[in-house]
Formats: structure tokens, C-alpha cells, sequence
């Protein structure tokens, strides 16, 4: 039976269900765009933590993966590169002043590395890439080509400038912080860089794509028996090999590079000024692939007397027969050489 009091609590009841009914309809109109925002909101936030988790323990193109530890690169070129004041001097201070917060050049760093074969081209680059990125030169943000390897054929120059233009750009895209070693640039064809040109030049800074904080560093021979004549004219005249000033070189170098055959010769690379830096890599002296041999010992643990040391690099090592001075492939075969000499005593 129903008392007076129920019929009050259904009053209220139904005064409850009109009030709540009210309320419902914003709810129902709210409710899409509230789970809407939280389910952004929510993936938003999965992204974020994921990507940072992610990066925690992968390389991401982040401060992190890409910490350019100049203070390493600096020690590690003081203890372990030999006979190359000039290299140490300017190839430090071009990288800071490229990774500086508030570097004001609208352009990558682009630097030309000229030399005879083992005077240490590819092992600074190598330590660059070390230096800049937590995973060195195996770095997937480091792209390595080969002159003879990945662009050997005259006939296939078009295919080569696309590849090169196409891969460039991707690879920017996808971190600005990229770095592009071309080695053996003297085994390309002639020409193969110009399509290159327009993106590093100022003038290119495209509106989707952060090209100014790319590295591009190029390998050659080119100019390297210049280079060992000029040095050798200039030691002749009284001045020791560690007086000798980028001045020196510098303008030699940009016109052989200009000029003798390779994939800089004639490039409008070149007669845009887009190369900031071209460094010469000065040939080895005899006491310089002395200490390349020491190096090697060390790393298979063998202390030889210098004697000893001094008769492999004689046995190894070729002087060139203009000025008798400079070993024609400086500490290149050092290497094999000791590692031979080690596995014959084990
Ligand atoms: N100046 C140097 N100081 C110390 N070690 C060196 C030097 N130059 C060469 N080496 C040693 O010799 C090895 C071969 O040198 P590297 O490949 O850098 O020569 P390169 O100049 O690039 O020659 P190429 O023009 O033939 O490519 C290096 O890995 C390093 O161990």
C-alpha cells in the first residue's frame, strides 16, 4: 500500500528525472566532441611518451642521438691523428661555429678534404661522425658514398645527379641534422654535384626543409701531389711543416679542384662558393708512419723495440721519388702490415 511519504518520493523522483533529463541533452551533444578530445588527447600523449621512450633507447634525430661532442672530437684528433696541424686547427672550429645555437650562416657546412691516399681523410671523418652522433659513422642520419663503388659510370651521370639530389633531400627532411660523406670524389663523374649545388646553396633554403644544419664532406685526391709540392717547396725555403698555414694551400686547392678531373671539376659548386672549407691533408713524413705503426703495436698489445719498428715501416712504406721525403700511401698499409707480423708470432 502506498503511504503519503512515497508519493512525496515520487514527486521528487519525477522533478529528479525532468532536471536530469535537461542536463542529459548537453551531455548527449557534448559527448562525441568530449571523447573526441580525450581520445586526442589521449593519443597525443601515448605519441609523446612512446616517442620518448623511444628515444631513449633508439637514435632519434634529437640532442640525445645527435649530442656533437666537439670537446671529444678535439682530444680525439690530439691523441690519434698524426702530421695534421691544419686539419686540427680549422676542422674544429668550422664544426662549432656550424653547431653553435645561434650560428647566423643560412647554409650547411660544406668541406672539401684534399690529399694523397692514408694521410687520414676518411679517419677524421670517421671521427666527426663519431663525435656528432651517438652511433658514429653506422649512424642512419651519416650517409657514406663511394666514388667507385656507388658512382662509377660516365654514361649514367643523369641517374647519379637524381639519386644524389632525391637522397639529399629525404634525408634532410627527415633529420636536418644530417650528415653526407662523398669519398673517392676524384672516381666521380664530372658534373654529378651540380643538381647539389641549388640545395646548399643560400639562395635555397626551401620553406618545408631545414637545410642549414647539414654537414657535407667531401673526400679527394685531388691536388694531393700539389699539395706535397707546395709543402715540400716551402720546407726547402726554411719553414718547418708545422708553420705552414691553410693560407698556403687554400686557393691552390679550390682551383685544381676546379680544374682537374673529378666530380668537382667544373661544378658550379665550386663558382657559387658553396664549399666553405677546402682542407689539405698534408702526405705523411717518415715519423709520422712511425707513430701509425706504434698505434697498430699497441692495439695487438706487442711492444717491438724502435729498431724494430722503424725496419717495418721501412720495409713498408714507399717514398716518393721527387722529393724522397713524403710515404706515397702514408699509414694505409701500416695496418695489414702489422697485423701480419702479429698473427706470425702467435
Ligand atoms: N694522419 C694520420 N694519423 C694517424 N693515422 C692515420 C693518418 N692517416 C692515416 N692513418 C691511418 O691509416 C688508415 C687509412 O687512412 P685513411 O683511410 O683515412 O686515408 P685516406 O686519406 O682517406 O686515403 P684515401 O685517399 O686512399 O682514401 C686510417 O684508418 C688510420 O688508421
Amino acid at each position: 500500500m502506498m503511504t503519503s511519504s512515497d508519493s512525496i518520493n515520487y514527486k521528487y523522483l519525477y522533478l529528479l528525472l525532468l532536471i536530469s533529463l535537461n542536463d542529459f541533452k548537453p551531455i548527449i551533444c557534448i559527448e562525441p566532441l568530449t571523447i573526441g578530445a580525450a581520445v586526442g588527447v589521449g593519443a597525443l600523449g601515448y605519441g609523446f611518451l612512446k616517442d620518448q621512450t623511444y628515444c631513449r633507447f633508439y637514435e632519434c634525430c634529437d640532442d640525445r642521438s645527435i649530442p656533437g661532442n666537439m670537446l671529444k672530437l678535439s682530444s680525439s684528433l690530439t691523441y690519434t691523428l698524426f702530421g695534421q696541424h691544419l686539419v686540427k686547427d680549422h676542422v674544429i672550429p668550422a664544426l662549432v661555429a656550424h653547431l653553435r645555437a645561434n650560428n647566423p650562416s643560412r647554409k650547411p657546412l660544406v668541406m672539401s678534404f684534399h690529399g694523397t691516399p692514408g694521410t687520414g681523410k676518411s679517419f677524421v671523418a670517421d671521427q666527426i661522425a663519431q663525435a656528432l652522433y651517438v652511433e658514429g659513422p653506422k649512424s642512419k642520419y651519416v650517409h657514406k658514398y663511394l666514388g667507385r663503388a656507388d658512382f662509377s659510370h660516365p654514361g649514367r651521370i643523369n641517374e647519379y645527379k637524381e639519386r644524389i639530389n632525391t637522397e639529399v633531400r629525404e634525408s634532410i627532411k627527415n633529420c636536418p641534422r644530417s650528415m653526407f660523406i662523398f669519398d673517392e670524389v676524384d672516381k666521380m663523374p664530372i658534373g654529378v654535384f651540380d643538381t647539389l649545388t641549388s640545395l646548399v646553396d643560400y639562395a635555397a633554403n626551401a620553406r618545408d626543409t631545414d637545410y642549414t644544419k647539414a654537414i657535407f664532406i667531401f673526400l679527394s685526391n685531388t691536388a694531393g701531389v700539389h699539395i706535397s709540392d707546395h709543402l715540400a717547396a716551402l720546407m726547402k725555403k726554411g719553414k718547418r711543416r708545422e708553420e705552414t698555414r691553410l693560407s698556403d694551400f687554400e686557393e691552390m686547392l679550390r682551383k685544381a679542384a676546379y680544374n682537374l678531373d673529378g666530380g668537382l671539376k667544373k661544378t658550379n659548386m665550386i663558382e657559387a662558393h658553396v664549399i666553405d672549407h677546402y682542407i689539405p691533408f698534408l702526405a705523411l713524413e717518415k715519423a709520422h708512419v712511425v707513430q701509425c705503426a706504434e698505434v697498430e703495436f699497441e692495439k695487438w698489445r706487442i711492444h717491438p723495440s724502435q729498431d724494430k719498428i722503424n725496419t717495418v715501416v721501412s720495409n713498408a712504406v714507399n717514398f716518393d721519388p721527387v722529393h724522397g721525403m713524403f710515404a706515397i700511401s702514408g699509414c694505409k698499409t701500416i695496418e695489414k702490415k702489422v697485423a701480419m707480423l702479429a698473427n706470425e708470432r702467435n
